[in-house]
This record gives C-alpha cells, structure tokens and sequence, in this order.
C-alpha cells in the first residue's frame, strides 16, 4: 500500500515507476482472479475532446439562472480509463452529462469526436451512459436481461447462437455467470452494477460513461469494478467515469484523471502526473498522503480559496496538455473547428435505435409478458383485489338487481362499480410507472427501442390482465346481485366496465408519466373528483346549473354511469319484481331513468364517446411521457 501512496513531496523516476508498476501488477493479478475473458476491440476509437463548455440551469420561474459549468476544455484519447473527480456539486456529473449527449440544454460550448464537432446523433450510436442508479428490470433474471438487451441491440439478424455465446462471454468476464438464473432484485450492488455494464457491452460501444460506478461497493467490489473497466479501455474504447475520492490504490487504476471544483478544471492529465502537478504549483502533497485526497482538499479550498485560481490558471481551465503521458499526446487529434462531422465513420443518418420497429416491439411484449407473469402486484394482487371486491359488493347488494324495493341500492351498486375500476386501475398505474419512468429513461437513451415502441408495448401487454380482472369481477358482481340474466345485457355492462377500466389507466399513465408517485398519488384522486360531481349521480344531469353543464361532457364517469344504467334499465325492461306486501317505487325502471335524467337508449353514443376520450387521453399521455424524456435532459 505504501509505494500507492505518495512517498515524497518531490518523487524520484525511481518511485514513480515502483508505483506504476504496483498499479499494472494489481491489475494482472485480479485478472488472474476472474474466470473469463472478454475482448472484443470496438471497430473504431474515438478521441473526445470538448473546448468551452459551459452549463447553465434555470432556478425555476422568475428565479433566475445559475451557471453551474464555467467554460471548461478537456481532452479524453481512446484507450485510457478517466476519472471526473471533485469534491460534491463540482460538477461531475453535470458534465458527464453534457459529454454523453444526455443533457442538451442550457449547454454551449463545443465536443469534438475525433477532432470534429460531434454529431450527436452518430455519437450516441457508439457510446453508452450508465447512470449512478441500477436501472434494471428487477423480475428478469441475469440471462434474461441479458438477451433482451441482446435482441433489442443486436436483432434478429444475429442468429440465437451468436448471442449465446456473446452473453456467455461477457457474464463469464465480469463474473456474473452463477448469476444466470437470479432475479436482478435479488443481486448485489456490485452484481447489480456489473450487469448495467453487461447489458450496455453486448453492442460494443466505443465511449462508455459511468457516473459513479463505485457508490454503494466495498473496496474489493470497487477495484474489481474498475478493473474491469480498465481492460475495456485497454480495447481501444474511451470509458470516462466520475468518481468521489478514491483510495490511493484505486486512483492508481486510473490513467488520466480529471479534477473540477465548482465548475472548473483544477488539473487534467495523468494519474501519475499528478504529484509533479502539485509541485508545480506550489502545494506539494504531503508524504504519505493519497494524491487523490490531497487534491479534493485543495478543491474544498481547505488550503485557501487562491490555490483555485492558481490551479486552473496552470491548467489552463483544462486546455494545457502538459501533464499528459507523452505517448497520448500524439494520439490527440486537434479539434477542427466549424468542421462536418458527417465525415467521420460513426456518423450514418439511420435511426437511433438498432433494429427494426417491428423487432423492438416484440421483444418490448415478450418482456412485459415475462414482468406480467411474475408481477405479485400488478397481476396476482389486482386479481385477488377484483375478486374480493367483487364477493363483498356481491354480499352486500344480494339479488338487489331483481329486487322492485331495491332500486336504488341498486342504481347506487352501479356507481360503486364505476369508482372500483376508476380508482383501482388508475391508483395502480400512478403507484407503479414512475419507478418503469427511470429504465425507461436510460433503455431509450441508450438507443435500445423508440418511445412509440415502448408505448405500444406498454399499451397491449396490459390488456390481458386487464381483461382477466374485469370478467372476474364483473360476472361475481353480476349473478351475486341479481342483475337480469340476459346475454346482451351483460355484455353491454361488461363492455362499458372494460371501457372505465382502459380509460382510468390512460388518466393514470398521464399522471404517472408526469408527477413522481406522491404527487401522482395527490393528483390522481383530486382530479377524479370532478368527473364524479359531473357523472349524473348525486345531482342529476337535468339539475346541473347550465354554466356547469360542459363537465357532464368531459367526464368519462358520465358516460360510464349512462352506459351501464342503460344496460341494466335500458332496452325496454320490464317491470321489476316486487314483494306483495311492499311499495316499489321503482318498479317500473321507466320511472327510475326519469328521475335520475337518463334516456337508457344512448348505449352507443356512451361507448363512442368513451373510446373518444381514451384515445384522446393515450395521445396526451404520450405527449406527456416524449415531453418528460425531452425535460430531464
Ligand atoms: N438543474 C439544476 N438546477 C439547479 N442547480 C443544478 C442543476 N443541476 C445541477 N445543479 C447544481 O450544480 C452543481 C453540480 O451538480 P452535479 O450533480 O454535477 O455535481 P457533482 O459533482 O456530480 O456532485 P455529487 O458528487 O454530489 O453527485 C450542484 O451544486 C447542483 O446543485
């Protein structure tokens, strides 16, 4: 441990190499500990370079602005690992950002691949981003994540076989192969992290981004992480990554490091450079002192806020390359400015995404199934709840349908009905898309499907389950409370439950696109209310004041009550049974459509009407969700 550590404020060539040279034999001997191997060299390199970024954020409404990224410059050559490195809110990740293409607004300045101004759309196509979090499909198992991402990035042109074997490979690599079978939920951090970079290795990018790929490992993880990460480079590929404060010995893993504090470049260069840097400008590190902790001292301005200024003016603000190994420098390519892009070869004018739109959803639907299949919540638990509701409603409401003294309960049952599918289907949706919002973010912007795609998919795979829970309900409800027994009849109830429940869901995705779920869960309910106030129930459609009269439009509870009063007192019924020894006010159901203002005869125009507003609201969901990918970036 002691030759990684800084041995003397002025180090002689001597140290330096014992120190390098540590670093390669810690290297080779966690090499030796892994079972597999993985090389497969991109088919090009890229040499990122980036003059003058700056990034400003909006504080929000009349609050201004703030400049978080002032004007920094960088050079990345193929071939190395780099760590982003600074104290908390220096920056890193903003620029990490900026650099993948994943945040584009408030950014100016320019990125150069290659020594042209980047083409971000060709950029995006031979890079990935992997963000801090694990976004992984928590019910798919190691193999099964492993060949979506293989279907979806490689298509079906790659036959099954090819696949296999590249799967096999890169979970052998990075030591996940026992790992197969297990769910992602069940993996450990490190596993987790592994897998995030497995699922992005099977297209072989030629940039990789981490943020922060060893928060949440021990040490041995960590090394082991970037290690890996560090063969990868050895490739050809350009990994960049941010990271906190390492520890002397993973520092020493890194071959170029890249130091900010508060939006600008403290030191760019290489790792072992670093100390010599130091000295240079007058704050030698002290012996026996990490490197890498020495300089986020300096940048927390524990040595003064003037060694900041002093720092950056040698570096230039990161344009100087004096602190580069003299062997990269050759290989930097000097940025042509004002020129095209289009001529370097990443750059195609094809889609983003790697297979066909065809392909793309059947595998979105083949996952969905899967996820379907062994979600406790979104299947089983929705099943039961359907069941339940329906037995309890069923037992409370007892032949109320063919009851003359119990028309009203009756009317009543049915607007119960309606707020069951509302408000189950649409709470569901609000509780469980924002957690598929972030994978969906990191799958879409590592190109893996289209936005259309994903909807599509996320719109068919429910309908099954959705079908299932409301046949379920709807034929306990129906027998257990006596509604007339006639085909057509229940078909008509069935379908205008179907309809509430599609459009509830829609309502739900809208929300649950936009809001996080304790705001959805605030909104969801709140906006429902005025579709209840506007459905007829309660205060009739005949009494509503005129001015209010336009909500009885929009509310699709409106239509849902009218539909499903039709189909139970609609289609002339006759006269209800009536115990001899009772009045029955409503026994002719005539008299009970007058009262509560419906016709009983507008079954179609109520079913059109719904089918309207659920296509409207699936449009402005999806509005909503392309707007929210377009927002965070
Ligand atoms: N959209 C934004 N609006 C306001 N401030 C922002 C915005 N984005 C970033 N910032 C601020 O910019 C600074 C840099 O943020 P960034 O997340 O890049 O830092 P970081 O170095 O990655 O920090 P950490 O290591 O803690 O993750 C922080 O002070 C952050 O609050």
């Amino acid at each position: 441990m002691e030759v990684v550590m800084h041995e003397a404020a002025n180090p002689t060539e001597e140290s330096e190499s014992v120190k390098y040279n540590s670093a390669e034999k810690s290297v080779t001997l966690m090499q030796e500990e892994e079972s597999g191997t993985f090389s497969r060299p991109p088919q090009q390199t890229i040499d990122l370079q980036f003059e003058d970024i700056k990034y400003t954020a909006s504080l929000g409404f009349r609050k201004g602005t703030k400049e978080i990224l002032h004007g920094v410059n960088g050079k990345f050559p193929p071939g190395q690992l780099i760590a982003i490195m600074g104290p908390s809110g220096a920056g890193k990740s903003t620029l990490l950002d900026i650099l993948s293409g994943y945040r584009i607004r408030g950014v100016s300045g320019t990125v150069y691949a290659n020594g042209f101004p980047r083409n971000l759309k060709a950029f995006r196509k031979s890079s990935c981003y992997i963000q801090q979090d694990d976004r992984l499909q928590p019910l798919l198992t190691t193999a099964e994540n492993m060949q979506i991402a293989a279907d979806l990035k490689l298509g079906p042109e790659v036959s099954q076989r090819e696949k296999t074997e590249t799967i096999e490979e890169i979970l052998k690599w990075l030591g996940l192969s026992k790992t197969m079978n297990t769910k992602a939920a069940g993996l450990s951090g490190g596993q987790k992290k592994r897998l995030s970079i497995a699922l992005e290795l099977i297209n072989n990018p030629t940039v990789m981004f981490l943020d922060e790929p060893t928060t949440g490992l021990d040490s041995s993880s960590c090394s082991q992480c970037i290690k890996l990460l560090k063969d990868l480079a050895r490739q050809g590929r350009t990994i960049v990554c941010t990271i906190h404060q390492p520890s002397a010995s993973l520092f020493q893993l890194f071959d170029q490091v890249y130091v900010l504090a508060a939006g600008r470049c403290l030191y760019q260069g290489s790792t072992t450079n670093l100390v010599p840097f130091l000295n240079d400008v007058k704050y030698p590190c002290p012996q026996y002192h990490n490197p890498a902790d020495f300089v986020i001292e300096l940048a927390c301005e524990e040595y003064g806020p003037e060694i900041i200024d002093t720092m950056v003016a040698t570096t230039e603000n990161g344009s100087s390359v004096a602190y580069f190994d003299k062997e990269v420098v050759p290989t930097l390519k000097r940025p042509i400015a004002g020129g095209n892009s289009a001529k370097t070869s990443s750059d195609d004018e094809s889609g983003l995404q790697a297979t066909s739109s065809y392909n793309q959803l059947k595998v979105l639907l083949r996952r969905g199934y899967i996820k379907t299949k062994r979600d406790q919540t979104l299947t089983y638990m929705r099943l039961m709840v359907n069941a339940s509701v329906g037995l309890m409603l069923g037992t409370l409401y007892w032949q109320a349908g063919s009851d003359g003294t119990k028309v009203l309960d009756n009317y009543n049952l049915l607007f119960s009905i309606l707020m069951h599918h509302m408000m189950s289907t649409m709470m569901l949706t609000i509780l469980t898309f924002p957690n598929e919002m972030s994978i969906l973010i990191k799958e879409h912007f590592n190109r893996w499907y289209s936005l259309k795609m994903y909807y599509t998919s996320v719109t068919l795979v429910d309908i099954p389950v959705s079908i299932a829970c409301c046949a379920l309900f709807s034929t306990i409800i129906y027998y257990m409370t006596g509604q007339p027994l006639d085909k057509q009849r229940f078909m008509m109830f069935f379908v205008i439950s179907m309809l509430v429940v599609f459009v509830a869901q829609s309502f739900g995705l809208m929300v649950g696109a936009v809001f996080n779920v304790i705001n959805g869960t605030f909104l969801g309910p709140t906006l429902s209310v005025p579709m209840m106030m506007f459905a007829g129930f309660g205060v009739t459609l005949r009494d509503l004041p005129g001015y209010l009269y336009w909500g009885s439009y929009i509310s699709y509870l409106r239509y849902g009550l009218e539909g499903i009063v039709g189909a139970i007192y609609g289609l002339e019924r006759e006269t209800i049974w009536c115990p001899d020894d009772a009045y029955c006010h409503y026994k002719y159901p005539k008299k009970l459509l007058e009262d509560i203002a419906m016709k009983g005869d507008q079954f179609g125009n109520d079913v059109i009407a719904l089918v309207l507003i659920l296509f409207f609201l699936r449009i402005v969901a999806y509005v909503l969700l392309r707007y929210k990918l377009m927002a965070v970036r």
